[in-house]
């Protein structure tokens, strides 16, 4: 398993001093997807936007391949392959889907071939190409929103909340989809989900943040097993069973 991603004792947060997230340790592998979890203000956007280098650093490390990704600097982050599909998907709503992509795809001259690369996953886009992005279904938009990010060929997609403000109908079939991604790219991929049974079904790992610490890691399919380990984790009640090792690790650090 080559790991792509490693985050050493990650701080992240939006004032120096005050981080939201503490000490977080990640290391995610080729192909891998993360379901990354936990209640509303654990703090998930805030580590999806500080592998983005969006925020600030406040601490710790990233690596990507092996290489430490500059905290802060958005740009390093997406050339070191971190790329970030955020909850308001942030599509050129008065560009059509077909720019939108254009703009996205870095290799010109594969334009045509990278295009349809992107639509053999979302393929009910095709007939949607000269569409202004802002007249497409939310489903369409998300659909768009991960195709532009996967034109820039992502070593880690970070998706935020995929589901938001879609019915659960479309979150089922697009979850899939990033399972394949995953499988057929080896893109790794970290999905924040409130749907916690759908990406644990399409996930290999999770994680679940409370109050920015780590209260729960483990195998997706263990987890899904065991929801009530998933609940305590979310209400904060934990087991004391800390210091467990695989599959699962409840982590009883949190007061
Ligand atoms: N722009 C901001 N400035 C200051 N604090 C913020 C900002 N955005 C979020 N926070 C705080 O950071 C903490 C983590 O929020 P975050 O949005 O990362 O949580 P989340 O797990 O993604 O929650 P949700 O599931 O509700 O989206 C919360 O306490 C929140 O109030």
């Amino acid at each position: 398993m080559t790991t792509v991603l490693r985050c050493d004792g990650l701080q992240a947060g939006y004032a120096k001093g005050r981080p939201c997230v503490r000490d977080l340790d990640l290391e995610v592998h080729r192909s891998e997807v993360l379901a990354l979890l936990g209640p509303n203000g654990a703090g998930k956007t805030t580590t999806l936007l500080t592998l983005a280098g969006l925020l600030p650093g406040l601490g710790g490390t990233v690596e990507v391949d092996g290489t430490v990704v500059k905290a802060g600097h958005a740009r390093a982050a997406s050339r070191a392959g971190l790329v970030l599909v955020p909850d308001n998907r942030e599509l050129f709503t008065t560009l059509t889907v077909e720019e939108n992509l254009r703009l996205a795809v870095r290799a010109r001259r594969r334009w045509t071939a990278e295009r349809d690369a992107i639509l053999d996953y979302f393929p009910g886009l095709r007939d949607r190409l000269r569409v202004q992005a802002g007249a497409l279904s939310g489903g369409e938009q998300q659909m768009l929103a991960i195709g532009r990010a996967l034109a820039q060929h992502p070593g880690v997609l970070l998706i935020d909340e995929l589901s938001m403000g879609l019915a659960p109908v479309i979150v089922e079939r697009l979850l899939p989809v990033m399972r394949q991604v995953a499988d057929e790219t080896g893109t790794a991929v970290i999905l924040v989900e409130q749907h916690v049974h759908l990406a644990l079904e399409v996930a290999d790992t999770a994680l679940v943040l409370r109050h920015g610490v780590n209260v729960l890691q483990g195998d997706a399919r263990t987890l899904a097993a065991t929801p009530e380990l998933i609940e305590q984790a979310y209400l904060g009640v934990h087991d004391g069973k800390g210091g467990s090792t695989d599959p699962l690790v409840p982590a009883d650090s949190v007061q």
